[in-house]
């Protein structure tokens, strides 16, 4: 794996202060990398940066200080080789459920014809269930239906990059098992890189292959990065029948319950913020601190009646 595919150092964000206020340091000193093909969950409290990072690696908004580098080059304002999908739908109101999405084809690849711009885009229709309501503006959908075309415009231009900013927070629980799974088999089969804003411990360790926590703002900061290593072929369905699953879900619902908070106040003094340390709960430790392989799936036990 390229490790460092995208690379964001030193990043940090000062809102000016307005009448006589001090300025806001939102966060500051940010530095993390993430690998071609990896999915990458950032998780922290409300106003600690999440959304504001999110959309500097996606060029529409500036740094104060620090620099994000993506495949080589710096990035300097929105491309076609980001994929953005907001928590609001971000749709144009006047263009079809289609329009919008070959809207976004069609900048992508501006020579296709017509017909292959229709059949791709209807590719990523189908795949976010929403078949039968091309031809529908969006003051016709539902939330969920409309975040569902945000999320199928963002697919079907295959960015280098996906940026999610909660992209499932508003979808019922079914619809969003479907979407986590359909996500999780497109990511597999095409070795999407992802960096997806969650509030949802769950959907992180589904879909992520490391968490980076955020410590309460302002002055926010990376406090670890936890490295999911459950099993990459986990589904929803088995996920927490494997003995890793509660020890990384204990060690991230800990973090938000109390050390966010106590790691705001008083940050470690051997803390390096150019190598946030990456923990590895779910996997338990021998006295020499080696992990100890996962124990053998035992078989469910056989009642003969
Ligand atoms: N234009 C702005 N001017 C001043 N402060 C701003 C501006 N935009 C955002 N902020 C502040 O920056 C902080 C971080 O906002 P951001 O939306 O990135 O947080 P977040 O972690 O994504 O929050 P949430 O989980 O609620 O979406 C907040 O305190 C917010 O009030």
């Amino acid at each position: 794996m390229q490790t460092d595919f995208l690379k964001v150092e030193a990043l940090s964000r000062i809102y000016p202060g307005s009448r006589g206020q001090a300025p806001l340091v939102v966060f500051e000193n940010v530095h993390f990398s993430i690998g071609k093909g990896e999915f990458v969950c950032i998780i922290g409290h409300s106003g600690c940066g999440k959304s504001t990072i999110l959309n500097v690696l996606a060029g529409l908004d500036e740094p104060s200080a620090g620099v994000v580098i993506m495949d080589g080059r710096e990035v300097a304002g929105p491309s076609l080789d980001r994929g953005v999908v907001f928590q609001g739908h971000a749709l144009m109101p006047w263009l079809s459920v289609m329009k919008n999405i070959e809207f976004a084809v069609k900048s992508r690849w501006p020579d296709w014809r017509k017909d292959k711009v229709r059949s791709h885009c209807q590719q990523f229709i189908d795949l976010v269930g929403l078949t039968g309501a091309e031809h529908k503006k969006p003051s016709e959908l539902s939330g969920g239906m409309k975040q569902r075309v945000g999320i199928a415009r963002a697919f079907s231009i295959q960015p280098k990059m996906l940026l999610l900013d909660e992209p499932f927070g508003a979808l019922d629980a079914l619809t969003r098992g479907v979407i986590q799974d359909e996500l999780l088999k497109i990511c597999a089969a095409t070795g999407q890189t992802v960096f997806m804003i969650t509030h949802d411990v769950d959907e992180a360790m589904l879909l992520s292959d490391r968490i980076i926590l955020m410590t309460n703002g302002p002055r926010a900061r990376i406090a670890e990065i936890v490295v999911n290593t459950l099993s990459r072929n986990r589904t929803r369905n088995d996920v927490h029948k494997d003995p890793q699953y509660y020890r990384i879900r204990n060690h991230l619902v800990d973090f938000l319950v109390s050390r966010s908070r106590e790691m705001a106040q008083a940050p470690a003094a051997d803390s390096d913020p150019r190598h946030p340390p990456e923990v590895r709960p779910g996997e338990e430790m021998d006295d020499q601190g080696i992990a100890k392989p996962p124990p053998a799936q035992k078989q469910p036990a056989m009642h003969l009646v």
